[in-house]
């Protein structure tokens, strides 16, 4: 039986400023040109942060240490992509290896502080992910 959530799961990358790296989609996807954290699906098989490891290297060309990842907060929505409901889970991380490059055609990445982040245009999950964000890049800020 085919699972009735669908997970997604993003990083949130905090540089040593409180900047935060963001990714913009593809004008062709769904939800093109907005602004979001980096990641995706889950493969089959694949924990949350097992699969953020895979996402963030082929996105991003660096490695992130699964252990380097700490929780942060989570969003859903009641029906996403095939009517499935989607949990959109957002992890953060301080340390990774390898400068960020977009290796995904048509999407561009961009570090923004968190004024700069709050006014991008975001898919509506991402709107309250980076809300629960903000007062952290306060925190490296200080
Ligand atoms: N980040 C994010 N994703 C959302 C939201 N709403 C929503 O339906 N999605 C969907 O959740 C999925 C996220 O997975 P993804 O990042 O791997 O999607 P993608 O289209 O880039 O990859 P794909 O080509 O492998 O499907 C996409 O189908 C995306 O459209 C949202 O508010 N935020």
């Amino acid at each position: 039986m085919k699972s009735v959530l669908l997970p997604v799961v993003a990083l949130a990358m905090i540089d040593s400023v409180g900047r935060v790296l963001m990714q913009q989609r593809p004008q062709a996807k769904e939800h093109g040109g907005l602004w979001e954290f980096p990641g995706g699906k889950p493969e089959s098989g694949e924990g949350p942060r097992t699969a953020l490891v895979r996402e963030i290297a082929e996105e991003l060309g660096v490695v992130v240490d699964p252990s380097q990842m700490f929780e942060i907060t989570f969003a859903s929505q009641e029906s996403g992509p095939d009517q499935r409901a989607i949990v959109l889970l957002l992890y953060g991380c301080r340390n990774w290896e390898g400068e960020p490059q977009c290796l995904e055609p048509g999407a561009r990445i961009a570090w923004v502080d968190r004024a700069a982040m709050l006014a991008l245009p975001m898919p509506p999950l991402d709107v309250p992910l980076a809300r629960a964000l903000a007062p952290i890049l306060d925190s490296v800020m200080k």
